[in-house]
């Protein structure tokens, strides 16, 4: 495959059966081959999305000083500002070339998980940055939920399967700066290879050139979505549970040529996650003597834990 597949969203919510059921063929299997689709349809609109990259910007354009007051130390960057250089991939030695903020869950009826997450930090400068991640946070969520419900479907799973796990779910929004380049990286890029860790990923900002998907014959293919859509991918959680029916595809973001480094690159994936007590273990239907179980069971908790030591986020 040397493209990402375009569907939509509104087939799914159509009411009409056929219409529906053609949303849940082509994004399984999609998923079953590349693993990646560009959604049209989503429920962002173009307001949302211009005030939430207006922010953004206002955002990174603070003075260094004012960014580090917002990182917060032994909280692994779940919440508030990571400075430049601090995460990298599993297994790679230098930092990728970005800076980043969370914005985490907003937790509704359930002290809990109120207190196993940290509160979402607040930027004193910026009201409207705050409100606007919300409301982004809340729209990608629930487009999520329905791309979950059609993957449901497809796995011949209840539509619904997913909804308890990711009601008030770990799910991160992330805003990533990616600054211009000054001088010749040595190893470094803007993003290295890797898979994501979540259940699915809603990527804004996949418009331009520089995310790249790795196919089955290990070619580097472009994945740039149109205006309109959102990218989204199946991320190490859930190709786990499904014992890698649904592929966490490798991908990156290389850096541009010479004569583009001195422009940034924004982008804002929405890295869904469910409750971190969510069985992670395979699903009995997707083994059988060809596709023997390949994964340990483990819970959500446990998988995010162990992969947040792996990006160098946190201390074991
Ligand atoms: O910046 C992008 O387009 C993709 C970033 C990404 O893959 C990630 O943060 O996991
Ligand atoms: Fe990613």
């Amino acid at each position: 495959m040397n493209r990402i597949p375009s569907v939509n969203l509104s087939d799914f919510i159509s009411g009409d059966p056929s219409r529906k059921q053609d949303f849940v063929n082509a994004i399984g299997s999609a998923y079953e081959e590349i693993g990646f689709v560009s959604l049209k349809n989503h429920f962002l609109d173009d307001n949302l999305v211009e005030a939430l990259y207006k922010e953004v910007k206002n955002f990174f354009e603070l003075p260094l000083s004012v960014k580090e007051k917002y990182e917060i130390p032994g909280i692994g960057g779940q919440r508030g500002y990571v400075s430049f250089g601090k995460e990298s991939a599993k297994g790679k030695k230098e930092g990728d070339l970005k800076e980043f903020w969370h914005f985490g869950q907003y937790v509704e009826n359930d002290d809990k998980l109120k207190l196993e997450y940290h509160d979402n930090i607040i930027v004193d400068e910026l009201p409207e940055f705050n409100t606007t991640g919300k409301q982004a946070y809340k729209m990608l969520e629930k487009t999520a939920k329905y791309v979950l419900r059609a993957l449901a479907l497809h796995l011949e799973l209840e539509e619904f399967y997913f909804d308890e796990f990711i009601f008030n779910g770990n799910s991160i929004l992330r805003p990533i700066h990616y600054p211009p380049i000054k001088e010749e990286p040595k190893e470094a890029v803007r993003a290295a290879a890797h898979g994501d860790i979540n259940l699915i990923t809603l990527l804004m900002g996949a418009q331009g050139k520089g995310l790249q998907v790795q196919n089955h014959n290990g070619d580097w293919i472009d994945a740039i979505a149109d205006p309109d859509e959102l990218m989204i991918n199946v991320g190490d959680m859930l190709s786990r549970h499904t014992n890698n029916r649904l592929k966490s595809t490798v991908h990156r973001v290389v850096n541009p040529p010479k004569e583009l480094w001195g422009k940034s690159r924004y982008s804002i994936p929405f890295f869904m996650h469910p409750i971190s007590t969510m069985k992670l273990d395979v699903l009995p239907n997707c083994i059988d003597a060809k596709n023997p179980k390949q994964f340990e069971d483990i819970t959500a908790g446990e998988f995010l834990k162990e992969r947040l030591i792996e990006l160098g986020l946190i201390k074991k």
